[in-house]
C-alpha cells in the first residue's frame, strides 16, 4: 500500500533530523515540504510570528486546534517553560499518528497532550477531562470554518480568561472572512493583523492575533 505524503515526510525527518532536537525536525519538515511535496505546516515564515506570540505571552496552558503532522506543536512546545503544557487536537486519525511520532522523536513529548477528535467534541472536554481552569493561548490552524463557532465555544465554556490570546492562521489562503468580521467586529477581542505568505510559496497570507478581553 503506497505511502501518504505524511508519511513520507516523517521518514525524512526519521532520517534528517536529530532525535530530540526540535529545531532540527522544523527544519527536515520545512525542507521536505519547499523542495519535495507542499504540506500545510505553518512553516517557517509564519511560524516566527508564531514563535514571537508564545515568547510573549509565555503561556502555562495552551491549546492548538488542527495538528497535522506536528510541525506547530513542536514549534510551539520547545518554547514552553518547564511544566507548562500544550494540548493539541487532530481530528484525522492518520495525522494524529504522524504527529505522535513526530512530537516524541523532537524529545518535547512531555509537554505535549495529542487529542484525536473533532473541537466541538473536544472543547467541552477540556475542564475537566484535561483539568483546564483557563486558557493562556489559543492556535487556530484547523478547519477554517470552524474557527468563529469555536471561538464562540471556548467563551461558553469560560476557558478563556482577561488576557487570554487566539492567534489564527490563514486568513488569506484558505481565507477565514466570517471569522475576520466576527473577531474584529467584536468588542470582547483586541485584534491585530500580521501579513505574511502561504507556507513555502509566494502567496499573500496573514495571521490574525485576538487579544480576549474579559
Ligand atoms: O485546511 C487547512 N488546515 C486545516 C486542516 C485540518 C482539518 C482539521 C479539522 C479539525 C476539527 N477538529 C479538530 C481538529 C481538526 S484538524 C489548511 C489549508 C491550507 C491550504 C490548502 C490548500 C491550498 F491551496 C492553500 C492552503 C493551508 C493551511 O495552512 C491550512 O492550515
Ligand atoms: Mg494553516
Amino acid at each position: 500500500m503506497n505511502q501518504s505524503k505524511e508519511q513520507r515526510i516523517l521518514n525524512f525527518v526519521l532520517q534528517n533530523a536529530v532525535r530530540g532536537d526540535p529545531c532540527s525536525v522544523m527544519d527536515a519538515i520545512d525542507k521536505y515540504c519547499s523542495q519535495k511535496e507542499w504540506a500545510m505546516n505553518v512553516g517557517n515564515e509564519k511560524g516566527l510570528i508564531l514563535d514571537k506570540t508564545v515568547e510573549e505571552i509565555n503561556p502555562s496552558v495552551a491549546l492548538e486546534l488542527g495538528t497535522y503532522c506536528g510541525y506547530s506543536a513542536v514549534r510551539i512546545a520547545r518554547l514552553l517553560k518547564a511544566g507548562a503544557r500544550l494540548l493539541t487536537v487532530e481530528f484525522n486519525p492518520e495525522f494524529a499518528a504522524i504527529a505522535k511520532q513526530m512530537i516524541e522523536f523532537a524529545g518535547v513529548q512531555d509537554k505535549v497532550k495529542l487529542i484525536e477528535g473533532p473541537s466541538e467534541e473536544i472543547i467541552p472536554q477540556l475542564k475537566k477531562k484535561y483539568e483546564v481552569d483557563t486558557l493562556d493561548f489559543v492556535f487556530l490552524d484547523h478547519w477554517k470554518d470552524r474557527y468563529t463557532p469555536d471561538t464562540i465555544l471556548l467563551q461558553e465554556c469560560s476557558l478563556l480568561r482577561k488576557g487570554s490570546v487566539l492567534l489564527a492562521d490563514n486568513i488569506i489562503v484558505p481565507g477565514a472572512p466570517e471569522f475576520v468580521n466576527y473577531i474584529r467586529n467584536n468588542p470582547r477581542f483586541q485584534c491585530t493583523n500580521y501579513p505574511s505568505h502561504l507556507e513555502y510559496m509566494k502567496v499573500q497570507d496573514a495571521m490574525e492575533k485576538a487579544v480576549f478581553l474579559g
